[in-house]
């Protein structure tokens, strides 16, 4: 059985896709949005190994398969694929080719695999697992997050706006939930690029100190706030938040750190903010959640291997829960999922317009892992696998948590 039949038979002869493969055989519609080009055996090797998304992940960054065109297109077909309605004969043939291309072709995993040592999030392991993501290129940043140079999920205020408003919305509707106001103290865990951080010095006076363990991060940050004329307000430091000395906060945002924490840790995470505060002090946590509590969380896969080594994603219930048992009232809470589809949409825009300079600064193989999760985390917001939770929390301890009674955010 020729490749393309097996292909045909999986993804169904109507998928919007075109299929090639290097034993010549084709399928699916040549003007498809998408095409799969499987080059050499070695892709099928990969794919008989790890069945499933390590597997195509393997072969697509190895270059042993192309998938051209529309990502998204692709993954949302190859998504649903199944040999579920396919006789046992035939699947059995299928099985032993497969276990044919194993033996034949043995795969190595591509060099873009991470590769972590020491104890899960010890800091000198969370370092190196931040520095693996995180200390890649800023110019490539640059390309994919546009001029915000934000790596969260942005809040489409229109259904016009830009994916530029929509980080502006985003920072400001943080600000206007943490209630910052002119000489408040802000500290920002995860600060990122320093988004922010600016953005609660420039239009709130607050002063804000942001903590991030990418020093890439750090210093292009710290070049902004230079830049914006910032610096008595604002700073930004290379640092685990684990040692920031500093305490009595006015407010604690958390945009998109707590996925890099870890279920065992998040009580402790969520004391450490806790005491950051001052009485009254509120925690704003904005971060992605997973849908189906029911499964134990899913190591070993793609994203964890070539994306977020160690990252480990809870359930919006979990976390509050943790912010409640270690000492925060919960106030509010909201999902943005759609928000997050939207803005990784226009992220794998940005990253397709600016493909051949990509791959020149940060390599094929890791330009191509982006790509395949950036795309694979908009199908994953849209179809509910993952959610994006803001949650809002005030330290009382003997505070009023000073409240609105009916907030208009
Ligand atoms: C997805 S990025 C979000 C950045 C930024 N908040 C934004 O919205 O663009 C996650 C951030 O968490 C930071 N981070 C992860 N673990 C950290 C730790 N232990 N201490 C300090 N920062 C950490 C990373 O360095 C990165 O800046």
């Amino acid at each position: 059985m020729k490749l393309a039949e097996v292909f045909a038979r999986a993804i169904g002869r109507d998928a919007p896709l075109e299929f090639r493969a290097f034993d010549g055989s084709t399928a699916g519609d040549p003007g498809a949005p998408a095409r799969i080009v499987v080059r050499s055996p070695l892709a099928m090797s990969h794919l008989a190994s790890a069945p499933g998304e390590l597997g195509l992940a393997r072969a697509y960054v190895s270059g042993s398969l192309d998938i051209d065109g529309d990502m998204y297109a692709a993954l949302a077909s190859m998504s649903s694929a199944t040999l579920e309605g396919v006789p046992a004969k035939v699947r059995l043939e299928i099985a032993a080719r497969l276990g044919a291309y194993r033996l034949w072709w043995p795969t190595r995993r591509p060099a873009a695999e991470s590769r972590l040592r020491g104890r899960r999030h010890s800091k000198a392991r969370d370092q190196e697992a931040i520095t693996y993501h995180y200390d890649v290129s800023n110019r490539f940043y640059s390309w994919i997050l546009g001029p915000s140079m934000a790596y969260t999920c942005a809040v489409y205020p229109e259904a016009d706006s830009s994916l530029e408003e929509a980080q502006w919305t985003k920072h400001d509707l943080v600000a206007r939930k943490l209630g910052l106001r002119p000489e408040m103290r802000l500290l920002d865990v995860g600060c990122g690029w320093g988004g922010m951080v600016i953005h609660a010095a420039r239009h709130y006076g607050v002063r804000a100190l942001g903590v991030t363990l990418s020093r890439k991060q750090a210093e292009w940050g710290q070049k902004a706030i230079a830049e914006a004329g910032l610096s008595e307000l604002a700073e930004i430091r290379h640092l685990d938040y684990r040692d920031v000395r500093e305490s009595g906060f006015d407010a604690v945002s958390s945009i998109g750190l707590t996925e890099h924490i870890g279920k065992a840790r998040l009580g402790e995470y969520f004391r450490f903010l806790h005491d950051k505060l001052r009485p009254g002090g509120r925690l704003l946590n904005h971060c992605i959640t997973r849908s189906d509590n029911a499964q134990p969380a899913k190591v070993g896969g793609f994203l964890n291997r070539y994306v977020f080594p160690d990252g480990e994603l809870e359930s919006p219930g979990h976390l509050v829960s943790a912010m409640h048992d270690n000492g925060l009232e919960v106030r509010h809470e909201e999902n943005l999922r759609e928000h997050y589809s939207r803005t990784l949409t226009e992220w794998c825009a940005n990253l397709d317009a600016h493909w051949p300079e990509a791959v020149r600064e940060v390599g094929l193989d890791r330009a191509r892992v982006w790509r395949l999760y950036m795309a694979g985390s908009r199908l994953g917001f849209e179809r509910n696998n993952v959610q994006l939770h803001q949650i809002l929390g005030v330290r009382l301890d003997g505070a009023d948590a000073r409240m609105p009674l009916r907030p208009d955010w």
